[in-house]
């Protein structure tokens, strides 16, 4: 029987608040076996484009990524942010190796192609673009390897990749070597019945209940592409997916997805 494996993702709702953060990684560090941390930071990557004079624009949660908005994106979750989760893990007592998608040709993808929008330095994945031999090495000895956003096409282009989709496809990609559980972790107790009430989590939710909580609009912005995401994950053998408070790993309240 293949190990067990935690794959943890954190957005920029939490990575922009330092005493969160800390609270989150304190958490991460009592979590028993192998993991890996999946960071964005979207939130904290726009206030820095427009400190800069440059207007973040977004299409259906996803980043029109210019060269100007990638070299300041990349310095921002490959280095900043990163470095400071590194760091933040090392002070729970946590090997951690911070890793672009460049590093050890960790996540190679593709340009996303031009339609109806352009969306620049952007990155699509497949499965087959994560090194999955390097990342079991990295586990292997012991390291939490934590990956930013930033993804290579192989040609000396980096790219700009959605952290909920970085998650996702490594989760798909090391189902066949480990029993992954995949950790959609932000700010809020798991998928709210009314976005406006805390307490009104799901403790289950089916791709039909998602349908319908989508078509009333219960579920909107940018839970609809994380939910895309987590149930893809499921559907390709992720043996776990569940979605949860980032301050709250280690407690019970989360919303669990389910495949029927
Ligand atoms: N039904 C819902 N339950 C929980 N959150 C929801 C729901 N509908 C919309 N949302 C919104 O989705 C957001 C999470 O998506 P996002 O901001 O992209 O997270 P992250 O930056 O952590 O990836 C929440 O902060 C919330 O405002
Ligand atoms: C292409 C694209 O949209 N990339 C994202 C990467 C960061 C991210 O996903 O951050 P959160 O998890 O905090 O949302 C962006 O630049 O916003």
């Amino acid at each position: 029987m293949n190990d067990a494996l935690k794959i943890f993702k954190i957005g920029g709702g939490i990575i922009d608040e330092p005493a969160q953060l800390r609270v989150f990684l304190r958490e991460l560090s009592r979590v028993p076996g192998p993991k890996v941390l999946v960071h964005g930071g979207g939130k904290g990557a726009s206030d820095m484009l427009r400190a800069l004079g440059i207007a973040p624009q977004l299409v259906d949660g996803r980043r029109i990524t210019d060269a100007a908005t990638l070299d300041i994106v990349t310095m921002f979750y490959a280095g900043k942010t990163n470095k400071q989760i590194v760091a933040g893990l090392q002070r729970e007592g946590v090997n951690a190796l911070g890793l672009s998608g460049a590093d050890g040709n960790l996540i190679r993808a593709q340009k996303r192609p031009v339609t109806e929008v352009d969306y620049g330095f952007v990155g699509d994945l497949t499965e087959a673009g994560i090194n999955t031999g390097l990342l079991r090495q990295l586990l292997g000895a012991g390291l939490l390897p934590v990956c930013c956003a930033i993804t290579h096409d192989g040609q000396g282009q980096l790219l700009n990749t959605n952290a909920d989709t970085i998650a996702s496809t490594l989760a798909r990609a090391l189902a066949p070597h480990y029993r992954v559980a995949l950790h959609y972790c932000f700010e809020k107790d798991g998928v709210l019945l009314d976005v406006n009430d805390p307490a009104s989590v799901l403790p289950r939710l089916t791709p039909g209940q998602y349908q319908e909580l989508k078509a009333s609009g219960a579920i909107a912005a940018g839970m609809l592409p994380k939910l895309d995401n987590a149930f893809a994950a499921l559907a390709a053998g992720v043996e776990q997916v569940v979605i949860e408070n980032a301050l709250n790993i280690n407690e019970t309240t989360k919303t669990v997805l389910c495949p029927s």
